[in-house]
């Protein structure tokens, strides 16, 4: 088979609490991981001539800039492979927005061409090789909900109850590492465990400070907040909140105020990668 087309799912921040921070500055955290049924769409076809290149992208990343395209490389660099790969990246997860799009695009494809190229790296290896992308890969490498300690590549795989969330994202496109670097965050959270966050304890440190900065999210928080308990992810900009059903979901998004972008989701365990990987034949050198 030399083209494959895989998802790349959005995912869920429950909580992010900072614990402290390492010495090269990268920011120690404990958050909860869960995936939901919606994301991007991307093609993987096999070349030759060991040439990499996107040829449908999300607009405004340029080519080189691509998570796609630099997980592609890098793989190929670190596997010694002699083939190519042309890339198609069909955008649904809005950028900038904590559901960590351009995260889940590169662990696709780390997956999708180690499984492509018969590279034969395992699980742990692409988890490392993704982390050299971005803090959020590996969850995304591992494909199962997990706590998070470390910069987030610290995982212990959980289960939760699967559950319907309505996500907004109010139009704003908060850039992670301006928001880590803002002297108004909160570093020094207590550690929790999994049962003190079911017992109701976990908030969002970037939430006090992107509402701050970026009035239309703290509009958005208190438009939805009217209907269920309304959170951030990741870094923001995207809200979430968990409602009893789809159809919950789709009255509320037919009173989205015109300017946002709203969709109604549920949040799995296993990630929909995982799930399309184990399908697949196995291939043979
Ligand atoms: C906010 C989260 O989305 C929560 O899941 C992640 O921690 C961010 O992960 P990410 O987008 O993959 O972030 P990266 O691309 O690795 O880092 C972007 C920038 O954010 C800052 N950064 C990121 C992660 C982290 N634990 N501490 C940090 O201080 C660094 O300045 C870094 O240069
Ligand atoms: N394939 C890609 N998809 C989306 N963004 C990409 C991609 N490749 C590179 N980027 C860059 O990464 C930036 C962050 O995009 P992304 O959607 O991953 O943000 P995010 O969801 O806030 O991430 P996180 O939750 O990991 O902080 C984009 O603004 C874009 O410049």
């Amino acid at each position: 088979m030399q083209t494959l087309t895989l998802p790349a799912p959005a995912k869920l921040n429950l909580f992010l609490h900072i614990t402290g921070r390492r010495a090269d500055g990268y920011h120690l955290l404990q958050t909860l991981f869960v995936f939901l049924d919606f994301g991007d769409e991307i093609t993987l076809s096999v070349r030759d001539d060991r040439v990499i290149q996107r040829s449908v992208g999300a607009v405004g990343v340029p080519e080189a800039a691509d998570l796609t395209v630099r997980a592609a490389r890098l793989l190929q660099q670190v596997a010694g492979c002699s083939l190519g790969a042309d890339i198609q990246v069909l955008k649904r997860i809005p950028m900038g927005g904590g559901l960590g799009g351009g995260s889940s695009d590169a662990a696709t494809v780390l997956l999708g061409l180690n499984y492509l190229w018969r590279c034969g790296l395992s699980t742990d290896e692409l988890a490392v090789l993704g982390l050299r992308l971005g803090a959020d890969v590996p969850v995304f490498v591992r494909g199962h909900a997990a706590w998070a300690e470390g910069v987030g590549e610290q995982l212990t795989p959980v289960s939760l109850p699967d559950a319907w969330y309505v996500v907004i994202h109010p139009g704003v496109h908060v850039p992670t590492a301006e928001l880590f670097s803002d002297s108004g965050l909160t570093r020094d959270c207590p550690p929790i465990t999994l049962a003190t966050f079911h017992a109701g304890l976990g908030r969002n440190v970037f939430q006090p400070v992107v509402e701050k900065r970026y009035p239309e999210v703290a509009t958005a928080l208190r438009w939805l907040s009217r209907y269920s308990n309304a959170v951030l992810t990741g870094s923001g900009s995207c809200l979430f909140a968990s409602i009893e059903s789809k159809q919950d979901g789709e009255i509320i998004l037919q009173n989205l105020p015109d300017q946002w972008f709203g969709f109604v989701a549920s949040s799995v365990n296993t990630s929909p990668l995982q799930r399309k990987l184990l399908t697949l034949p196995a291939l043979h050198n």
